[in-house]
């Protein structure tokens, strides 16, 4: 599937392991930047561009990493359509799908593991929607 991809300077590391596992696994992505993990940039413009790469339809899911996923969340979700999930383990990012049919993963690579991000990124890809109760309560988030 296609999948967009990006992060700010803090996120760059854990945003390469990232798109080599999707790359590896078979996925299209498509990296938005950063290009370095050394160019200061600014999180905001990041979480938009996948945000509103997802939400127009161009990739399935979006994956955004900075530092502690905080801001680069907040910025995609300002997009409406766009559902990014904060995400610190294998649970959260299962529940994500399961529960709030999260599009976007969001990591902070300063606050979570390269290991547990790439097994979350795994649960997260492999998880559907469970639909049911949770399908009301999506629709209420507009
Ligand atoms: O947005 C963030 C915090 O919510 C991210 O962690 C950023 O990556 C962080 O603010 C970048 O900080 P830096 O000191 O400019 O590297």
């Amino acid at each position: 599937m296609t999948i967009a991809i990006a992060s700010d300077h803090a996120g760059y590391p854990l945003k390469a392991v990232l798109a080599d596992d999707l790359r590896s696994a078979g996925h299209d992505v498509r990296d938005l930047g950063a290009a370095d993990a050394v160019t200061s940039v600014d999180y905001p413009d990041f979480g938009r561009a996948v945000a509103e790469t997802v939400v127009r339809g161009a990739a399935r899911f979006g994956v955004l990493v900075c530092g502690t996923g905080i801001g680069i969340s907040i910025a995609a979700n300002r997009v409406g359509g766009a559902r990014a999930a904060l995400v610190h383990d294998h649970l959260g990012a299962r529940l994500a799908r399961e529960h709030n049919d999260a599009n976007i993963i969001a990591f902070g690579a300063r606050v979570t593991g390269v290991e547990v991000a790439r097994d979350a990124l795994r649960a997260f890809l492999e998880t559907d929607f469970g639909g049911g109760r949770h399908a009301a309560r999506v629709g209420k988030l507009g």
